[in-house]
């Protein structure tokens, strides 16, 4: 298939690297200059300070449209905070390919379906720990998967995806609303936990009293999202298979940008109060976090 990956960040580069394997891919970067990074050297991918292998791919720069408006599917592989800015350069546009998002966090398929309704909507749930460290270098940090499902009916596009790629499989969601739930939840633990502590994923279940934490966090996402307690254990499983990654709220904020707190900890915000379920941990992290980014405050 000719994909395009719109967003060269941690994601879009792991995603360019392996789905290159067995497709014809197009970055499509915010920056010419990035563009011309990747034209030149392709992307590198590490794993464990070592380099694993360049993997050449085409691409383009946002503003370049020709170079990838006709491909078979656009990964939409932007933050959540870039989505808004995504829609609206492409709401108007009468015929787009089919695309699959893979932002951590729910309400945006809904809203991609609003905006592009001819074309088929996939969501995609990333557990793979991830870190951009040059425009055309990408460090593999916890070895995860990614599964795919369709918004409304199934599509073929789907069958056209899957791989049995041991680093990078691509496994189809029995019901993505379910896994987007269970990804948000773990998400709510362990994005702003370790953006708070600075530390990476496994560090929250090295040390007894972050574990506490961890799982008191988790108990009132579970009962928001009307999940089980048993849904703790993948959690978990998340945390020891990223052990090594540094969440992206981390590197948002270690990197001064504006993180997806809103999609996460803002969202479960307002379910717990549509289903009357108490959530003082959350809103506690949530205001930190917004601390953190400094929203509202002059400095
Ligand atoms: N990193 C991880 O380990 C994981 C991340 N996720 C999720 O995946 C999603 C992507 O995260 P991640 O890859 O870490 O984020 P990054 O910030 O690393 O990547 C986003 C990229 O989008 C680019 N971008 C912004 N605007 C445009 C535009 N108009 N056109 C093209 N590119 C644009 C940015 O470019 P520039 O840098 O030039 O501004 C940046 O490179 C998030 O929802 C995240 O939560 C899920 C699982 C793991
Ligand atoms: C899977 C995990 C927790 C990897 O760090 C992630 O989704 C993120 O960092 O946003």
């Amino acid at each position: 298939m000719k994909l395009a990956i719109i967003g060269g960040g941690a994601v879009g580069l792991l995603a360019a690297f392996y789905l290159g394997r067995e497709h014809d891919v197009t970055v499509v970067t915010r920056t010419a200059q990035q563009r011309d990074l990747l034209r030149k050297n392709g992307v590198c991918l590490m794993k464990e300070g070592q380099e694993e292998g360049v993997r050449l791919v085409k691409a383009a720069a946002f503003f370049e449209k020709h170079e990838y408006l006709k491909h078979d599917l656009w990964v939409v592989a932007l933050k959540q905070t870039m989505l808004p800015a995504f829609f609206k350069e492409w709401r108007h546009c009468a015929k787009l390919p089919d695309m699959l998002f893979v932002q951590n966090g729910i309400g945006h398929l809904e809203e991609a379906k609003k905006y592009f309704r001819a074309s088929a909507i996939l969501g995609g749930v990333i557990t793979h720990g991830a870190m951009k460290v040059d425009g055309n270098v990408v460090l593999h940090r916890g070895q995860g998967a990614l599964t795919v499902g369709a918004l409304g009916s199934r599509s073929d596009l789907i069958c056209r995806l899957l791989s049995e790629d041991s680093q990078f499989p691509v496994r189809e969601a029995d019901d993505l609303e379910r896994l987007l739930k269970r990804k948000l939840l773990t998400n709510l633990v362990v994005n702003p936990l370790t953006a708070l502590y600075g530390e990476r994923n496994g560090e929250l279940l090295k040390r007894e009293s972050w574990r506490e934490n961890a799982y008191q966090l988790f108990l009132e996402g579970a009962a928001a999202l009307d999940l089980g307690r048993d849904e703790w254990e993948q959690v978990v499983r998340v945390m020891e298979a990223t052990a090594g990654n540094e969440s992206s709220m981390l590197q948002d904020i270690k990197r001064g940008k504006e993180t997806e707190v809103d999609a996460i900890t803002g969202y479960l915000l307002k379910q717990g109060a549509k289903n009357g379920v108490d959530m003082p941990l959350t809103a506690f992290v949530h205001r930190s976090i917004a601390g953190l980014e400094r929203r509202g405050e002059n400095g």
